[in-house]
């Protein structure tokens, strides 16, 4: 088994509910809210800026030119494709200016950008790219279940079409051989940590889905148990 494979089982069974959560499911037959698709994406901006910035420690820790020319790249994708989404479905979906700057964060938005800013800081590159891992593998996951045929709405299918091309897999693929490879040089401590990492993000993966729904019937009191 190789050490991203043994980071992804070691985080059973967080890392499923992430990929098969209620919302992705919700995504592909192009039924979100738009209140909730609204906050989801205002929510998501605040994400990616942390990340981008994480991007940016794996140009400056990598231990190799060709690491940082493949790191460059996906900040390419983050800063043109990804980010034009972005702005129109913002307009789409008419949110105002403040919420697009400096929105309040929901409190799992606030978690996953303290781990982000924190392995910026301070992470090694086994570190940055562990968190990076789990943000675009769970995601490659997810998408990778999308439905033949995309929602009618741009704002759900784009965002499932941003996630689910061969470019993104390409780059998801070499993510993980890049933690193979950086893993193999790592003592037991670092491996723990790594494991420590993985499981965090993908916990705060969890937590940002259930932070926009929808609320699961038991929870919304329509569940067997209720009159
Ligand atoms: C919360 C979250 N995690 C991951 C991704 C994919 N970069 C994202 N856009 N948002």
């Amino acid at each position: 088994m190789t050490f991203s494979e043994w980071l992804r089982e070691r985080s059973e069974p967080a890392w499923t509910k992430v990929v098969e959560h209620r919302f992705v499911d919700e995504l592909f037959a192009g039924c979100v809210p738009a209140e909730r698709m609204r906050s989801y994406l205002v929510q998501d901006y605040q994400f990616v800026d942390g990340f981008l910035a994480l991007l940016g420690a794996a140009v400056a820790r990598a231990d190799r030119y060709t690491s940082r020319l493949a790191v460059a790249g996906s900040i390419g994708v983050v800063t043109s494709e990804e980010n034009t989404y972005f702005q129109r479905a913002f307009d789409e979906l008419d949110v105002p200016e403040s919420d697009r700057t400096a929105p309040v964060l929901d409190p799992a938005t606030a978690e996953f950008r303290e781990l982000m800013a924190d392995t910026t800081d301070k992470g090694s590159y086994a570190d940055v790219l562990t968190v990076l891992l789990v943000a675009e593998w769970t995601y490659l996951d997810w998408a990778s279940r999308a439905p033949d045929s995309p929602p009618p709405n741009f704002v759900h299918a784009e965002w499932i079409a941003l996630h689910a091309n061969p470019e993104f897999r390409h780059w998801v693929d070499w993510l993980r051989a890049e933690v193979d490879r950086i893993g193999e040089g790592l003592d037991e401590r670092e491996r723990a940590r790594c494991l420590r990492l993985f499981q965090h993000a993908t916990r705060c993966e969890l937590d940002f889905f259930d932070a926009h729904g929808p609320v699961p019937p038991d929870v919304r009191g329509d569940g067997p148990d209720e009159g």
